[in-house]
């Protein structure tokens, strides 16, 4: 088959022909070397994937599940076909998982942070390798473009990369008490944890969640969405060739009914979801009655306020950043985008223009930039939405119809234009409802107080964001918002070192920052005596 070859540092698409072939050992070494290896065969193209491969992992190996086995079809959304079949986990398969991760735990809890490091900075590295490969696998799953999908990867490998920086220096404290005796605090880890993921950042996630729980000292059982479940299963291979434990993280498929063995399992000691509400709460119900912890990262309908004295071309870009990466299947999308009224028109015109730019179509070509919806169900539930904003008096400004490229073999894709839906009210489903789609309604407001107000009457609360060169008012503004993740002058972006996550209904807990290392550990405490025991009796 013909190759493709990539720099392992950038990632960057090399030209064939050039010389250099290092090992990719080698590589690590002379990290500013463009460095030659084969990309994915040329037979990854749109249209043309198929796994083979066991998609479940268990103790350093793909598996096929021990039990279970019921097939679902899993679909290449740019194309409508079928790339593979998914067997689901039963209960046996579950615990084997589980308890491959615990016998891993009782190595890798014994290390120290430092070693933990070490090879969390080399997972890191064989990601950054694969960058081209991963990011490729996603997009053929997910459906959104490649270009986005680099990006996911970066996220990724960072997000390993600072909880590696992370885990040597995971402490406690000392504590002195009267009489020279004194206390200290140890931070432990918890043991198996779970992670269950959704769709829309399968690979991304994955890391979000496994990075802290390993730099902790925990292992992991995770179980991504049925409809994403090629990349996590990557990320597995990466961890034991980057020399974690076997067993150490573990995948294994299926929808609720596996996910419910999970959150069942007496072994598990904490879970962290991504995913719906009412998922989250079936989650949170299931742990209460093993009082296990839980984050959980749900849904959202987030605020973002653009003021007039904005500069608008930021203004313009951060409300597209905020509504159409992953064709807007994002949890924290501003998909209400509060403006002005003074700067109403010229806003609107703005986005508009820009958003008809947008191009749609193949994913994996390099000028996309947005791709094709996760599947036909979800497809249509957002057209629905759209068809009710209609009939509720929001006018459509551009897109929100169906799109079928030219390229005959993308017929069958799921593809719709982005869509701006102007005349909006706070009371239509298109504002109210998490739509989880490209569709941004834009609501004029004329006060401070007001917009306030507005942006927080809303169930949920993971993001908002607000534009002004006034720097007082944005962080009035923001420290009113009622929502965990607050943007000012941008939007969506990710850098790892913050945490993430909701207030209300977009759930509790944090990912990323030292915030996560809370969730995935446990304080204890020691008091030690160095006097006689005063006894009371
Ligand atoms: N706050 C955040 O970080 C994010 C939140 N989301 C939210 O996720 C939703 C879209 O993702 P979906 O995959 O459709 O959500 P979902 O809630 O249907 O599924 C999420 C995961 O939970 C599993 N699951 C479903 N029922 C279960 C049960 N009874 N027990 C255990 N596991 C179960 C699914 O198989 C999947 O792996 C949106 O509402 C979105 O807002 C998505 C991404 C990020
Ligand atoms: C990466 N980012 C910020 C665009 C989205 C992350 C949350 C999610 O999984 O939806």
């Amino acid at each position: 088959s013909v190759f493709t070859y990539h720099c392992v540092w950038c990632g960057c698409r090399l030209p064939q022909g050039t010389l250099m072939l290092v090992r990719s050992r080698l590589a690590n070494l002379l990290p500013r070397l463009c460095v030659l290896r084969p990309g994915l065969a040329m037979s990854s193209a749109t249209g043309t994937l198929t796994v083979n491969q066991p998609l479940n992992y268990r103790a350093g190996s793909r598996v096929q599940p021990a039990d279970g086995g019921q097939a679902e079809e899993v679909y290449e959304p740019a194309t409508g076909r079928v790339i593979c079949k998914l067997l689901s986990s039963g209960e046996k398969e579950v615990d084997l998982a589980v308890q491959s991760a615990k016998a891993a735990f009782k190595i890798w809890s014994q290390m120290s942070g430092m070693e933990r490091s070490r090879v969390l900075l080399e997972a890191a590295r064989i990601i950054r390798e694969q960058r081209e490969e991963i990011a490729t696998l996603e997009t053929i799953n997910n459906g959104k473009s490649i270009f986005e999908a680099r990006v996911d990867i970066d996220i990724s490998w960072q997000c390993l990369e600072y909880y590696a920086g992370l885990a040597g220096s995971l402490a406690g404290e000392h504590i002195q008490l009267p009489g020279g005796s004194f206390g200290y605090t140890r931070r432990e880890p918890l043991g198996v944890c779970v992670g269950i993921g959704a769709w829309n950042y399968p690979f991304q996630i994955a890391c979000w969640k496994s990075a802290p729980a390993l730099a902790c000292g925990n292992a992991m059982v995770f179980k991504p969405s049925p409809f994403t479940p090629i990349s996590v299963v990557k990320l597995a291979e990466i961890f034991t060739e980057a020399g974690v434990p076997k067993g150490l993280f573990n995948v294994v498929q299926g929808g609720a009914t596996t996910g419910q063995f999970l959150c069942h399992h007496p072994d598990v000691a904490k879970i962290s979801f991504t995913g719906s509400v009412p998922t989250g709460v079936k989650i949170m119900e299931m742990a209460a009655k093993g009082i296990k912890p839980v984050t959980l990262e749900l849904g959202g309908k987030s605020p973002l306020i653009i003021f007039s004295d904005c500069a608008l071309e930021n203004a313009v870009n951060g409300a597209l950043m905020a509504n159409f990466l992953t064709q807007g299947e994002v949890c924290c999308n501003g998909t209400r985008v509060f403006v002005e009224r003074k700067i109403l028109d010229v806003f609107t015109k703005e986005v508009v223009k820009r958003t008809q730019k947008i191009k749609v179509g193949d994913p994996l070509l390099e000028d996309t930039r947005m791709g094709a919806l996760i599947n036909r169900p979800h497809l249509n539930r957002v057209q629905g939405f759209i068809k009710q904003a209609k009939e509720q008096g929001a006018e459509v400004l551009c897109g929100g119809d169906l799109y079928v490229p030219d390229d005959p073999k993308l017929k069958n894709g799921y593809y719709m234009r982005p869509c701006v839906l102007g005349n909006c009210r706070d009371d239509m489903t298109c504002v109210k409802e998490e739509i989880f789609g490209p569709v941004m309604s834009i609501l004029p407001f004329d006060t401070e107080e007001e917009v306030i107000e507005r942006a927080n009457a809303t169930k949920f609360g993971l993001a908002g964001g607000v534009f002004t060169r006034d720097i007082q008012k944005a962080h009035r503004v923001v420290a009113a918002l009622k929502a965990g993740m607050c943007f000012i002058n941008n939007y969506n972006i990710s850098p790892v070192e913050l945490p993430f996550g909701g207030y209300k209904s977009s759930g509790f807990g944090r990912e990323n920052g030292r915030a996560a290392i809370e969730y995935y550990s446990q304080l204890k405490t020691v008091c030690v005596e160095m006097g006689d025991v005063e006894s009371v009796f």
